[in-house]
């Protein structure tokens, strides 16, 4: 992964960092990375997740879902960190697989999950369940209702089920009960950091990537972590973001210009807003896709508030397609050209318009979507996020305000006791009604 911070500099962005400033911040930086060398040595929790390219086992994975291999469609079930990791590989790969169809459930929308469940051939369909904690209620009441869909159609969804979960919990205790090969979610790694182990690697496996160059991109990635973010395109990325925080910038627009990494924007915005948003501190993840967005958000970001960074990801090789030429005059300009070229005028072109405007931007780019490189964003994001956490000050690893929608869910649902929910409820007194 590459970082190039130019656009995010005071000289052509306001508000921007100076070099200045980032040359102050870079003792920061040095203690941080020292933190987090002491935390990643102790594979205390939060931390342990950067040794993920070391530690995670390709040949226990493989082992795994060895029985379901050959599937021809892949059901997911999981939510958040569960789910995100393992869509975004599989969607940024799908080109490079061996086929398999992906379907993700983690919403419970009744009906979306009857539609997704539709026409898969179950007989050639493989299950991933997913839930560090194995208690998560969308997960599991989504299982319960594969399960039932499997049994319905005479299809043993025992024999086609691999689940991933932690050591102990309500899944871990199901896995045993029917015998289903299973992985563990490693010690000390958050959902949301989880992507490199069994969680996000399963679904690769079933879909035929190449887990070795995923895990060997992250760890180039973590090899080039160092005490300085002049040195380190990851630091730089996260010392930057953070820096802009500090003037103003709360928006993080991540803006892929290209389609397959459009989930990978959703991966980046639980990791970056579950991890920074605490004590009313942390910057807020807004998905974006160019050229898609060019048309829609870019407005708001060349000219309305001056809060926004907007986060170019761009990939320097891809395949490419000509544009038929037409007699038309007014499309000549078109006729000469590939969709490939059109794409990088467009992003050339919405990256000065962004800076002539003297708005940040920041343009992380990639040799291609490949294992390798996706391997390297994927852990150089998370490492940005844990370096930010330092500078913040915050606990990166804990999500304590998405735990009490979780209690009060279970609360509604007469699972166990939450009266603060009910307060909640009861506050909702101005209704307008047509
Ligand atoms: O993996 P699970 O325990 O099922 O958790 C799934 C998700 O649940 C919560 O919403 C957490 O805030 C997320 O960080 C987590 O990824």
């Amino acid at each position: 992964m590459h970082v190039d911070i130019g656009n995010a500099l005071a000289s052509v962005a306001s508000p921007g960092v100076s070099r200045d400033s980032l040359e102050r911040l870079d003792e920061r930086v040095a203690n941080a990375h020292e933190r987090i060398e002491a935390g990643r040595a102790d594979d205390e929790h939060g931390y342990a997740a950067l040794n993920l390219p070391e530690r995670a086992d390709p040949d226990e994975i493989r082992s795994a879902v060895d029985p379901v291999a050959d599937a021809e469609a892949l059901i997911t079930i999981g939510i958040g960190g569960s789910a995100l990791g393992a869509a975004t590989i599989v969607d940024a790969l799908e080109n490079e697989g061996d086929g398999t169809e992906t379907v993700f459930l983690d919403n419970v929308d009744p009906e979306w999950v009857s539609r997704r469940l539709e026409g898969l051939p179950l007989a050639e369909t493989a299950i991933n369940v997913v839930s560090r904690s194995g208690t998560t209620a969308e997960t599991l009441a989504n299982f319960l209702v594969v399960r039932e869909a499997f049994e319905s159609a005479g299809v043993d969804w025992t024999e086609r089920t691999i689940v991933t979960t932690g050591e102990a919990g309500p899944l871990r205790d199901l896995a045993d009960r029917h015998d289903l090969p299973s992985l563990r979610v490693p010690d000390g790694v958050p959902g949301r950091f989880s992507a490199l182990s069994a969680v996000g690697l399963v679904a690769a496996a079933v879909c035929g990537h190449d887990l070795e160059a995923l895990l060997a991109g992250a760890q180039a990635e973590a090899d080039s972590l160092s005490g300085s973010l002049f040195e380190c395109p990851a630091y730089a990325y996260g010392a930057t973001a953070y820096a802009l925080d500090q003037r103003g910038v709360g928006t993080n627009a991540m803006m892929p210009y290209a389609e397959s990494l459009e989930t990978y924007a959703e991966w980046f915005a639980q990791l970056w807003a579950e991890s920074l948003g605490k004590d009313e501190l942390g910057q807020t993840p807004v998905r974006a896709l160019g050229v898609t967005d060019q048309h829609s958000q870019l407005q708001l970001y060349r000219a309305g508030p001056r809060e926004t960074l907007v986060t170019f990801v761009r990939s320097r090789e891809t395949e490419d397609r000509p544009i038929p030429e037409t007699d038309v005059d007014d499309l000549s300009y078109l006729g000469d050209a590939t969709l490939g070229e059109l794409l990088e005028a467009e992003f050339a072109a919405t990256e000065a318009s962004l800076a002539a405007a003297g708005r940040p931007n920041i343009r992380l780019e990639l040799e291609r979507v490949d294992e390798y490189e996706l391997g390297g964003l994927l852990y150089g994001m998370e490492a940005a996020c844990v370096l930010a956490g330092e500078l913040y000050e915050v606990n990166a690893f804990n999500q304590p305000a998405v735990e009490w929608a979780k209690k009060a869910t279970r609360g509604l649902l007469g699972g166990g006791e939450f009266a603060e929910a009910e307060a909640v409820a009861e506050k909702t007194e101005l209704r307008v009604e047509r």
